[in-house]
């Protein structure tokens, strides 16, 4: 069996860190999200709700444009453009991440983007693929935009299955590694393989196992929202493993403290809840 690592409360320490006077937002990353079809709005706007309070420096969001009322009027921090205007393509390589799929759908429109930025993006940018982009891939593995310097799945166990093959009961860490490395070829690839306890593979063959969250948490965006707090971590961090664990267990203390009171965990709560625990253990440097 292979070794499972707990991710701990010391991840938060080691990785958020106090701010210096002397930055701007350009120190902080700038991440695109793409998302959001006429029908999964939410599920756009939650991801970005998640890169904002986790503190990206600049946030876009491409999304159809019957989204951009909606997004405004929440977050009128994030940048908009419509996910058909063909400027969106020189947007791409100038961001340091991207988030894909949250809301995204499986048409026409959502391949043509998936075939674009596989196509724009670049060795230096980390890409988050979650949700309707794991779904367009795992029917078209042509699809995997493989010039991204780091790719990060976030799938739930049924996305999984899809993508890797491996039916539920059947994920296993070794056979989600071997997957995991036969998907990723030459890439730098992480997989957050999203449950009641997410396990995070790294494609070196490291596994950690996050054991908090609840099940208050089982509301309909709360992993649009992780992924877009992965991708805001990134923009931040930086695009390596322990980002990636910390974002996962942050997302899941917000949640757990929320939960102390509340029957169930609305996904933008955790959102909210973040500046405020950033603040606490970054004041423990
Ligand atoms: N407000 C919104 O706009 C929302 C839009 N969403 C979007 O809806 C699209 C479809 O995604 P869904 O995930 O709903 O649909 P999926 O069909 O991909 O998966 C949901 C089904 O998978 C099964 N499943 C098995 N194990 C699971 C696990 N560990 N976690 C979750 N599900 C598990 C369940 O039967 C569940 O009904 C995506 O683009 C997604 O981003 C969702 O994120 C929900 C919120
Ligand atoms: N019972 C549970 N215990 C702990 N965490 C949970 C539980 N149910 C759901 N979650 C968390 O909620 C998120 C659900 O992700 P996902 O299924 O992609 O949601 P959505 O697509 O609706 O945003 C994951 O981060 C998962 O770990
Ligand atoms: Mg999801």
């Amino acid at each position: 069996m292979t070794d499972e690592i707990t991710i701990s409360e010391d991840i938060l320490k080691k990785v958020i860190k106090l701010r210096k006077s002397n930055t701007h937002k350009g120190n902080y990353g700038r991440i695109l999200l793409i998302g959001g079809s006429e029908n999964y709005g939410g599920a756009i706007i939650m991801a970005t709700e998640g890169a904002l309070n986790a503190g990206a420096g600049l946030i876009a969001v491409a999304t159809h444009s019957i989204n951009l009322t909606a997004l405004h009027a929440r977050d009128p921090e994030a940048m908009y453009i419509d996910w058909k205007d063909n400027k969106l393509a020189s947007l791409v390589p100038q961001m340091d991440v991207i988030v894909c799929g949250p809301g995204l759908g499986t048409g026409d429109q959502a391949k043509r983007l998936l075939v674009m930025l596989k196509e724009k993006i670049t060795p230096d940018q980390t890409l988050v693929l979650d949700a309707s982009a794991i779904d367009l891939i795992s029917e078209d593995k042509n699809l995997l935009p493989v010039k991204a310097g780091h790719l990060i799945f976030t799938p739930h166990q049924m996305e999984w299955q899809r993508l890797s093959g491996i039916r539920i009961e059947f994920q296993t860490d070794q056979a989600n590694l071997t997957a995991l490395h036969h998907l990723a070829q030459n890439n730098n690839a992480t997989l957050v393989l999203k449950s009641n306890h997410t396990h995070v593979y790294s494609e070196y063959g490291t596994v950690y196992v996050n054991r908090i969250g609840n099940p208050g948490m089982a509301t309909g965006g709360t992993g649009d929202t992780l992924a877009g707090i992965i991708g805001g971590f990134i923009a931040q961090f930086g695009p390596n493993p322990d980002t990636i664990l910390a974002a996962v267990y942050l997302h899941s203390l917000a949640g757990d403290l929320i939960y102390q009171d509340h029957y169930l965990v609305k996904p933008t709560q955790i959102s909210s809840l973040l500046p405020k625990l950033m603040k606490k253990y970054a004041d423990l440097n």
